[in-house]
């Protein structure tokens, strides 16, 4: 996350990004985030991927990022922000940071998996043993298939695991590689989870803790009052001469 109110990050700098966010010789992260003023809103939030390319939606940064904004006393309880993919509206409420997240118009079915976007492409599948998988290869797989390859997606397996509760691990697409939690993707498997039959809230395991995901359905693949529902805290601070 960089405070760039005052604009001091070079933009559009995909080797910089590239750098900050090399676990070995940079900084490490899964992605980078800038804050920045916005004339209309609170906030605008601009996240770039890992591989420094302008990313799309990003669920749990945007949570990481009204975080941020009310440590950096740029909102109170409440944001209205600017992302990639338009509007969101967000509350804090100790740990946990309530995301609302765009409606969802339509949900493709793909033989027995489903694609959506959620602010970013999501390809599901759902499996038997999401924890025994190897989410790499088989992610990989999708990821560069001929239907995917100009755009590329994003790949989540998603076990379910209770009576509104499922397990997902996500192949990231601009990480090229499975992360600990992507919150557009468990936005994504939680409403595909709906549609098979699932209540809202859904309860969300992902390999770095869980969400919730509380949604409504308003038609054959159609969503709105989507909400990402999970914490967010500060790790570290620090500065860096770019
Ligand atoms: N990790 C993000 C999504 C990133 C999506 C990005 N990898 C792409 O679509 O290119 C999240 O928490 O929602």
């Amino acid at each position: 996350m960089i405070d760039n109110r005052k604009m001091t990050f070079p933009g559009e700098n995909e080797a910089l990004v590239k750098h900050l966010c090399d676990r070995r010789t940079g900084v490490g992260a899964d992605g980078l985030i800038l804050l920045q003023d916005h004339p209309d809103y609170d906030f605008e939030m601009v996240y770039y991927n890992a591989d420094g390319r302008v990313g799309s939606m990003c669920g749990n940064g945007a949570r990481c990022t009204v975080r941020f904004a009310r440590q950096l006393g740029v909102i109170e309880d409440v944001a209205c922000f600017l992302a990639a993919d338009g509007e969101h509206q967000a509350s804090v409420e100790r740990d946990l940071i309530q995301l609302k997240m765009n409606d969802v118009k339509q949900v493709e079915r793909i033989g027995n998996d489903y694609y959506l976007n959620t602010g970013s492409p999501h390809y599901i599948r759902f499996v038997d043993d999401v924890q025994g998988m190897d989410v790499y290869e088989e992610g990989r797989a999708i990821r560069y298939n001929d239907r995917f390859a100009a755009v590329g997606t994003n790949v989540n397996f998603v076990q379910k695991i209770g009576e509104n509760e499922i397990f997902v691990r996500t192949y990231e697409r601009g990480v090229e590689d499975e992360t600990l939690s992507c919150g557009t993707g468990v936005t994504a498997a939680a409403l595909v989870a709906g549609l098979e039959g699932m209540q809202s809230p859904v309860k969300v395991k992902v390999l770095g803790g869980e969400l919730q995901v509380a949604f409504e359905r308003t038609g054959e693949g159609s969503f709105k009052y989507i909400y990402l529902i999970g914490p967010a805290k500060q790790v570290f601070t620090g500065s860096v001469n770019v």
